[in-house]
This record gives C-alpha cells, structure tokens and sequence, in this order.
C-alpha cells in the first residue's frame, strides 16, 4: 500500500492568498461571507478564553486591509456577546466593505478611540484584538503602524491575533524583533509558516473559518481542523495525528 502524503500543515504567502483566491472564484464565496465568518471564529475564541473578564473594555486594533475588516467584525459579535470592545483604526481605507463594518459597530455604539499608549492599554483593557496585518504583510512596519505596534508591544495586556502576529514575516516569524507577542493566535484556514515559531509553552493555538470545501481541502492536501458541532474553532495540535 503506497504511503500517505504528509498534510500541507502551514502555508506559505503564495499559499494562503491562492487559496482565499480560490475561495472566491471556484468555491463563489464573496468577501463578506469569508469575513463574516472568520470574524466570528475570532470572536468565539475571544469569548472561550476571556469570557470571566468582561469587566474591563477590550481593545480591537484594526489594520487596513482585510485583517482588519476581520477586527471589525469580531469587535460587533463580541459586542453581542456581552463585552465592551472598543475600536481603534488608524487608516481606514475609502471601501465600502470596509465603511459598512464600521457603521455596524458604531451603530452598536462601539467607541472608535483615536490613539493610544502603552499605559492606557494597561490600565484601561484586559486584553487587545491585533488585526492589524494578516498574510499580505511584507517589509518593514510602515507608519502609522510602527507607532501603533511598538506601543502594544510595551504593554503587558494579553494580544489574541488574529491570523498572523502583526510584524512577524508570513514565513519566517518575527525575524525583526519589531513583530507583537500575541499570547493567543486564530489561525484562519489554516496556520501560515510563521505559526510554527508561535507554538510554545503558554500560548494557545486555535484554527479559525470554517468555509474550507472538501475539494479545495484535497486539492492542497490541506490538513483541516476536527471542528465540534457548532463550534467556529478548533484547537491546533502541533504534530500530524491524521490517520
Ligand atoms: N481565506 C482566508 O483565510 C481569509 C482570510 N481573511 C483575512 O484576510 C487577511 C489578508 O487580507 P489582505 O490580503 O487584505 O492583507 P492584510 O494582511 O490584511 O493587509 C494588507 C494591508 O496591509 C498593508 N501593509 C502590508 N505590509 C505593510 C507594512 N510593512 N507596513 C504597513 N502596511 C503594510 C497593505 O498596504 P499596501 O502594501 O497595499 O500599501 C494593505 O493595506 C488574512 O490574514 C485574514 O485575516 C478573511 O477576511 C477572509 C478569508
Ligand atoms: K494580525
């Protein structure tokens, strides 16, 4: 009997935009409805994890591409789920995806925050939503996000990223040391290369987005999180265990 190919467990950036590509064009999801759903995932692993500290607002950081339309999205589902989040976005882009996102929050009376420091998060939030970059990221931190993530950076709230850990290379982790040190990461599809560097002693690892068609799966040897009944997340185990 030939032996089994090892699953494609991390993807690379060519990978993970192929494959959203794919998403959107075979499968004939739009934007929203992949958005939709991974901002839920990322919801639902805020509220699994932080669910007895809702006494203090949290803080959603939005990027600006699709990273942070995920941001904006979990932040209106955690507001449903009975937390206070507040929103800070430093670039919104002219899109009206984007543009509707926001009008959702702010039509929950979402507060949008205008800057930050290291100390107010540390006195104000028990914990920060990063969806500042995902997996198009590339180069060096650029402004206004430098400022941004070199604040989060000095903080010692807990980070949930969401996706990739905003800084870090989409292959090769935090090669610059300027990247964020997340305590929680939502991978959403599946993990990219750089997770791999994430998986470490006091740190929790969840698999987000459950909108992977069995053919898109088989087509890249994808190895898919055993998602539980109605649950958006999956907890990522380091090794191959398929059979
Ligand atoms: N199938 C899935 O899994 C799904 C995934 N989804 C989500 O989409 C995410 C990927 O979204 P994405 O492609 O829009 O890119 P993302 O990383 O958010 O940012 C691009 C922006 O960042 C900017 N930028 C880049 N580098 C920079 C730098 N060094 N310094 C400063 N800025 C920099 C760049 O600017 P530009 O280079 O264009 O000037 C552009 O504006 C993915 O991770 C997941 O969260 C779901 O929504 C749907 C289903
Ligand atoms: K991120």
């Amino acid at each position: 009997m030939a032996a089994r190919q090892p699953f494609l467990r991390y993807l690379n950036q060519l990978q993970a935009q192929r494959i959203d590509e794919e998403l959107m064009s075979t499968h004939a999801f739009s934007i929203d409805q992949l958005m939709e759903l991974a901002g839920l995932s990322v919801a639902s692993v805020v509220e699994h994890t932080y669910q007895h500290q809702r006494s203090k607002p949290l803080l959603v950081v939005a990027g600006p591409g699709n990273n942070g339309g995920d941001a904006l999205v979990a932040a209106r589902h955690l507001k449903h789920f009975g937390f206070a989040p507040e929103v800070l976005y430093p670039k919104a882009p002219a899109n009206p995806l984007y543009q509707r996102l926001v009008t959702q929050c702010k039509d929950l009376d979402i507060p949008f925050v205008a800057d930050i420091s290291s100390a107010v998060v540390d006195a104000r939030y028990c914990m920060v939503l990063d969806g500042i970059f995902g997996f198009s990221f590339k180069g060096d931190i650029r402004a206004p996000f430098d400022a941004v993530i070199a604040a989060l950076r000095a903080t010692s709230t807990p980070i949930v990223s969401i996706d990739i850990p905003s800084g870090w290379d989409v292959e090769l982790g935090n090669v610059s040391g300027q990247g964020l040190e997340p305590t929680v990461l939502v991978s959403l599809t599946a993990p990219k290369l750089c997770a791999q560097f994430f998986q470490k002693t006091g740190r929790a690892h969840y698999v987000g987005g459950r909108f992977v068609p069995r053919a898109l799966a088989q087509k890249y040897n994808l190895a898919t999180p055993k998602y539980v009944g109605s649950l958006q997340f999956a907890q990522w185990v380091d090794e191959d265990t398929s059979q």
